[in-house]
């Protein structure tokens, strides 16, 4: 059986005021991008905070590759590539200062992943540091966080003020690194990028995990949900009536919703024939309708 490579056993940091996170057990597979989302202050920087071992739990234990995420921390930190929520860089000059002084920290001596990067993120790394945008900052925070391929990346909202274009180079990034073994976790309150790349999602809420989803049935689901509007109301129940599928909602005087397993489009497009039809669409079960039940199940 393959041991999870990041493990958070019932763990608690109670800030008071029922602020933190309580409770929280997380299992991640070596491989695995697992999505982590939430609400603004519903607890997922504190996890990420646990995950790094800058705070300590006060129950339950943390641990990645088997180590103990507290007390080994200083050893860990050189299996994870690690992008903060908020940060703040040294006190120097430019990007290119700050990059060649972090690939140092990381022992790196050859900077061709580096200078891949920096292109791909189409990054001018001799801007001054205290006048790069917000979206430079976070291209050079997710630079330094990349370039160092280590096999564990943990990101904290890593799309922060990057543009739509510069937001998909990022998921393409994270589909390559997937692609190599990587395990990535990184939290959003997102959606769309959670179920473009992730395996799983967690949901927390109010320092709860509430829900654990899988994204690749969202994204593959076994059965196909189709809205479909007739020209009159007459065909509509005549298809009602003469194809007794198990799942027909009737929706309107013309329209009805069918489930079908997803292989068998087929039928449900020959038994259309002859109909004219106004209407003709997929309907999707987004990781939002997860997120929002999970939500109100959680309060
Ligand atoms: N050091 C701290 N002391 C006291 N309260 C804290 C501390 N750190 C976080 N909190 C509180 O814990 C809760 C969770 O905060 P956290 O930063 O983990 O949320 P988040 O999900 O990352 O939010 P956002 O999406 O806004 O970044 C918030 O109510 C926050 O105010």
């Amino acid at each position: 059986m393959m041991t999870n490579i990041i493990e958070l056993t019932s763990v608690t940091k109670d800030f008071g005021k029922g602020r933190g996170i309580f409770d929280v057990s997380i299992s991640i597979k070596p491989g695995m991008v697992y999505g982590y989302l939430g609400t603004n202050g519903s607890g997922k920087t504190t996890t990420i905070r646990n995950l790094m071992g800058f705070l300590k739990p006060q129950q339950g234990t943390v641990r990645i590759k088997g180590k103990d995420a507290w007390k080994d921390r200083t050893e860990l930190k050189y299996d994870i590539g690690y992008v903060a929520g908020q940060f703040e860089f040294p006190r120097l000059r430019t990007g290119t200062q700050f990059l060649r002084y972090y690939a140092k920290y990381l022992g790196i001596t050859d900077f061709t992943y580096m200078e891949r990067l920096i292109e791909l993120f189409k990054l001018d790394t001799s801007v001054n540091l205290k006048r790069m945008s917000k979206g430079m900052k976070q291209k050079t925070a997710l630079v330094a966080a990349f370039m160092g391929d280590q096999e564990i990346l943990i990101l904290d909202e890593p799309t922060t003020g990057l543009d739509p274009l510069m937001r998909e180079v990022f998921l393409k990034l994270v589909r390559e690194e997937k692609a190599k073994g990587k395990t990535i976790f990184m939290s959003s309150h997102i959606f769309q990028e959670i179920e473009e790349v992730c395996d799983v999602a967690a949901i927390i809420h109010k320092g709860r995990v509430v829900d654990t989803v899988d994204v690749d049935k969202i994204r593959n689901p076994e059965n196909k949900w189709f809205g479909i509007t007739f020209n009159t109301a007459w065909d509509r129940a005549d298809f009602v009536d003469r194809f007794r599928f198990d799942t027909v909602k009737i929706v309107g005087g013309r329209s009805c919703e069918v489930t079908i397993p997803a292989m068998d489009l087929m039928i449900l497009l020959q038994h259309l024939k002859g109909y004219l039809l106004c209407e003709f669409q997929e309907k999707h079960t987004t990781l939002e309708t997860y997120f929002k039940e999970a939500i109100r199940k959680g309060e």
